[in-house]
């Protein structure tokens, strides 16, 4: 074969190479998003790294300053810019942790995770329900699809609504989700106008825990059921130790957290805003399986999604600023597992409210 035909040779198998490692090994494990599709959210390609150096500099601000807890929501949009497209690659369209169930794929624990919340909140066909902070609608097409209600879904970011509402389209539940961007420490929703809500591992982003709770207890319907899976640290934190304090901070950091709270202050919170806790249980506690083990299974993917967006930079496919965002995740994941494993930490506090019936007016 002369040098010529060599090349040629050489040259078709790189491409062939880049081809699977990009378009077949970079596609999501849950279908939809490649690598070639990251996008960054709404910040323009020139914007990712300078907003992803704004969104560490929230954190060099003193806590629990009034100005700080203002300025979250917009510090959590930015975050959301930066990863939804990173989540939805690398781990699909449910925003969330799930326990493990022996036998069965992450994509039916994900799903048995969500539908326990119909059960829990006795959504049913013709009930309004509530999704507070929706991400890109994982959750709400499941719990519209198993109960038959209306879910309306919020989130406080603009790509994530359009995300959402394509996903709505496609999966043909449009009629049944409604997606709206806004802030659900200020909802736009009128009084009582909800049979039951539910939030999965969103109000953690809240600067004041009361002051979601009291919008969603304001937009229930007397006797509505609203449930929460709630990030929290447990008994097991200890504050003194220097090893779990890295921990949670490094959760904070990689997770766009104002601070997280402690797992018994949860139902004092809702109580004081009004409503009646039913009951509230740790869902990561035995006979649960561990919601970590997910993490730890994806290091070769982390490794292989590395290299991929690396290469994208490189080619100009991704904008500047990506590598460091996958590198921030990476290094969170750690966190989050030795949060699992340490057991000082749970992404699945569960806890169930009923807003009481006005006994007036009943
Ligand atoms: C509830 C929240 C988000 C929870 C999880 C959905 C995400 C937390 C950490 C994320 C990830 C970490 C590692 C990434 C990996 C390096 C990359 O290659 C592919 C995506 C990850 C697996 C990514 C996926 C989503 C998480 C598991 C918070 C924000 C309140
Ligand atoms: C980790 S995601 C979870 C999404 C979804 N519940 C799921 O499980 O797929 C957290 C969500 O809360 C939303 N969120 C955070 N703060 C918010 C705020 N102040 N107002 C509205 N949405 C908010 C984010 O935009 C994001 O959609």
């Amino acid at each position: 074969m002369d040098t010529a035909a060599l090349l040629a040779t050489a040259a078709v198998l790189a491409a062939g190479v880049l081809y699977w490692f990009i378009w077949v090994m970079g596609s999501a494990e849950v279908k939809g998003k490649r690598a070639v599709d990251l996008k960054m959210g709404s910040i323009t390609k020139d914007k990712v790294q300078d907003k992803y150096k704004q969104y560490w500099s929230f954190f060099r601000r003193p806590k629990d300053t009034v100005e700080s807890s203002e300025k979250v929501p917009a510090f959590v949009d930015t975050f959301y810019n930066l990863v939804t497209d990173i989540y939805e690659w690398g781990w699909g369209q449910s925003f969330h942790f799930s326990p493990s169930v022996p036998n069965r794929s992450h994509r039916d624990a994900t799903r048995i995770h969500e539908e326990r919340v119909v059960d829990l909140i006795k959504a049913s066909p013709g009930h309004r329900i509530l999704d507070v902070g929706c991400g890109v609608g994982g959750p709400m097409r499941a719990i519209a699809a198993r109960s038959g209600s209306t879910v309306v879904g919020i989130t406080i970011n603009e790509y994530q609504v359009s995300r959402a509402r394509s996903h709505n389209r496609k999966a043909g539940l449009d009629g049944a989700c409604e997606v709206v961007c806004g802030n659900f420490l200020e909802m736009s929703f009128e009084d009582c106008s909800f049979d039951g809500a539910y939030s999965i591992e969103a109000t953690c982003h809240a600067p004041r825990l009361e002051d979601v709770y009291a919008e969603i207890y304001r937009v229930l319907k007397p006797g509505g059921l609203y449930v929460s899976y709630e990030w929290v640290t447990t008994g097991l934190f200890r504050a003194d130790d220097p090893k779990h304090v890295e921990t949670i901070q490094g959760i904070e950091r990689g997770d766009a957290l104002p601070g997280l709270r402690a797992q018994d202050q949860i139902a004092g919170v809702a109580r004081k805003v009004g409503f009646e806790v039913v009951v509230e249980r740790d869902l990561a506690l035995p006979p649960a399986g561990p919601w970590w083990t997910r993490l730890k299974m994806g290091r070769l993917a982390y490794w292989r999604n590395h290299v991929l967006v690396s290469v994208m930079t490189l080619l100009r496919l991704a904008p500047k600023g990506v590598v460091e965002v996958h590198e921030m995740l990476y290094e969170t994941a750690k966190h989050l597992t030795n949060g699992g494993e340490t057991g000082i930490f749970t992404p699945m506090h569960m806890i169930l409210c009923r807003k009481p019936i006005d006994k007036a007016s009943a």
